[in-house]
């Protein structure tokens, strides 16, 4: 069993709150991944979790087991960072079996588990070449690698893909997918920025705000009924319309539930995008903010014109004054 507990975490340095009311049960297998704005606490929980950081308060179990005060070493955790500091010297084979030559494993176990893992990351091609010898999609394979080999129960990654061009992100991304398959009990906890990976790879993605947990579901359900104003307006590439209203309470419309050329109401085309399978138009409809609309594979609207639009209204969302969903 690999599950992870947090129990009312709290994390301060000095006298900054960086992490407070921290609540989360991640199940054994899940693959969960932490996202929300730079410096809402992402890396600092994640710490916490892997032991490189002390918990200020609350508790951490992992296994069923409190590990607060467990050194990171024997939390039977695997961390692979943005970085992946692979050893210059070593080749492929060695960088990955050096953990467990550390641990004194008898050889035959040794090759076996870095052959294991060579093939679940397709790097046999390349165990005997050295870190300089490899593209940066290969080397972070291979630092992927070097944690499998160690067995963990839970695998800790911080985003392991952002020192990638787009192209190797992608073709990385779905390494990590199909990893996550070959490996269905071991819990995975991922940080990222990126909101293609945390929607493509996770099971749940916990959403934090400012050191706090703003919401926690499956990328269907913070998409589909994001239960404030920020997960609505964070969740989404291009951003979700946000109307607010006189009384305080905000609608909001996503740009691909806008249909143009019908409907009572009217906006000016202010300038439109094209992205080849998606065009975005951007319509002044009188309000401080432009309404963006994603269609696709549609004529383009010509800039400068009036043009109707119309939206289903079971598709549109409500919030408070308070920026809490409504209804
Ligand atoms: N060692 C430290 N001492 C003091 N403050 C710190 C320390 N480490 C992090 N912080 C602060 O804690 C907050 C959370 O940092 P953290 O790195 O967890 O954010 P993040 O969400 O991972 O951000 P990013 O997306 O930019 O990496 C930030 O305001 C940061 O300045």
């Amino acid at each position: 069993m690999s599950d992870i507990k947090v129990t009312n975490l709290r994390k301060n340095y000095g006298a900054v709150e960086v992490l407070r009311d921290i609540n989360l049960d991640i199940r054994s297998g899940e693959f969960v991944i932490f996202v929300g704005p730079s410096g809402c606490g992402k890396s600092t929980l994640l710490r916490c979790i892997s032991g490189l950081e002390r918990l200020s308060g609350g508790t951490l179990e992992i296994g069923g087991r409190v590990v607060n005060n467990v050194p990171a070493s024997k939390r039977g955790i695997a961390m692979v960072f943005q970085s992946y500091a692979l050893y210059p010297h070593m080749s492929v084979r060695e960088n990955m079996a050096y953990s467990m030559k550390l641990r004194r494993a008898a050889k035959a176990e040794i090759e076996s588990r870095v052959a294991e893992a060579a093939r679940k990351l397709q790097l046999e091609p390349y165990l005997d070449r050295f870190p300089r010898e490899l593209s940066g999609g290969q080397r972070q394979r291979v630092a992927i690698g070097r944690a499998i080999v160690r067995d963990p129960q839970v695998f800790l990654f911080d985003e392991p893909l952002s020192n990638l061009d787009a192209a190797l992100r992608v073709a990385t991304r779905l390494e990590i997918a199909r990893l996550k398959e070959g490996l269905p009990d071991t819990t995975m906890v991922y940080v990222t920025h990126d909101q293609v990976e945390a929607m493509t790879l996770a099971d749940r993605i916990v959403v934090l705000n400012a050191g706090q947990v703003e919401q926690v579901g499956t990328p269907e359900e913070l998409y589909e009924r994001p239960q404030s104003l920020f997960v609505a307006g964070f969740i989404g590439s291009p951003r979700m319309n946000l109307l607010r209203h006189e009384d305080g309470t905000t609608m909001g419309i996503r740009p691909e539930d806008i249909t143009l050329g019908t409907g009572a109401q009217q906006g000016k085309v202010a300038y439109v995008e094209y992205l080849g399978a998606d065009t975005f138009a951007f319509l002044d409809i009188g309000r401080p903010d432009l309404l963006t609309v994603r269609q696709t594979r549609t004529a383009l609207p010509d800039v400068g014109s009036m043009i109707s639009y119309d939206y289903p209204q079971e598709r549109v969302h409500r919030f408070d004054a308070q920026g809490k969903r409504l209804g």
